[in-house]
């Protein structure tokens, strides 16, 4: 039998709702966040900041082995705040440029292995939401639900504009959509922890669903389940 604390890991490609939907979850269920991707922004954004190049390998392991960062828990209404080297840095990180030099680093090996350790830590009672890419294959191969969800990349890149637009960013929509696809292609093909489904993963197209609508899916599923008291 299981001791730890359950975890329900949502894996999915960028865009597709999964920090959105993760983020309602732990909400609702009164459960801990950990938004994996933000430690891989955080690395690029990091390693930006200090002159590392996102192909030093050795050089980036050293960095994900010592980032000094805070996760602070959302207000009622309000996005979790991340602290690094006491900046909050919670909107730098979201730049599509930041993202696409995440998914960068994290193809490197020994980045990922500096920061499964830091990952796994996040796991604590009464349970954890984890979203990512690896996380119901690498991460928490034990965990008793986890998610793959997607979305077309035509409705994801839709979806990116929409926010961007909303905070005042110029963006275009084809750009995002090619910046989308490249990020796609390098996230699946990695050699390392590739984003696919988990063989036990439920898959979930939300093209066509609403965040309420995914929500209420999956809570369905924690019921079926009953992993959550
Ligand atoms: N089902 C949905 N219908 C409409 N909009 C959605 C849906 N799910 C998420 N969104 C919106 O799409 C945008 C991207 O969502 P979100 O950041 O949660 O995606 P993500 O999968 O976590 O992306 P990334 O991996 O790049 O961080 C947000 O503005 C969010 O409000
Ligand atoms: N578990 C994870 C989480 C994220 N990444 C990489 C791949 C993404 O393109 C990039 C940014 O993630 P996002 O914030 O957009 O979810 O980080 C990964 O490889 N594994």
């Amino acid at each position: 039998m299981n001791t730890q604390a359950p975890v329900i890991t949502i894996d999915g490609p960028s865009g597709s709702g999964k920090g959105t939907v993760a983020g309602l979850l732990a909400r609702r269920l009164g459960w801990n966040l950990l938004d994996s991707g933000a430690l891989y922004r955080l690395l690029a954004f990091a390693a930006s900041n200090h002159g590392v190049d996102l192909t030093n390998e050795e050089l980036l392991k050293a960095l994900a082995a010592h980032l000094d960062v805070q996760f602070l828990a959302a207000e009622e209404g309000q996005l979790q705040r991340i602290i690094l080297e006491g900046d909050d840095v919670s909107n730098d990180i979201r730049k599509e440029h930041v993202g696409a030099g995440a998914s960068q680093v994290a193809a490197l090996p020994a980045v990922r292995e500096a920061l499964l350790q830091r990952q796994r830590a996040f796991r604590e009672a009464p349970g954890l939401i984890a979203d990512g890419r690896d996380m119901g294959t690498v991460v928490f191969p034990d965990a008793p639900l986890k998610i793959f969800l997607t979305a077309s990349a035509e409705e994801r890149a839709r979806r990116r504009y929409l926010q961007l637009k909303a905070k005042g960013d110029d963006v275009s929509l084809s750009s995002l959509l090619d910046e989308i696809r490249a990020r796609d292609e390098r996230d699946t093909q990695r050699s390392v922890a590739p984003l696919k489904p988990a063989a036990d993963a439920i898959q979930l197209d939300s093209t066509e669903l609403s965040i309420e609508q995914v929500l209420e899916r999956i809570l369905s599923e924690v019921a079926l389940r009953d992993i959550a008291g």
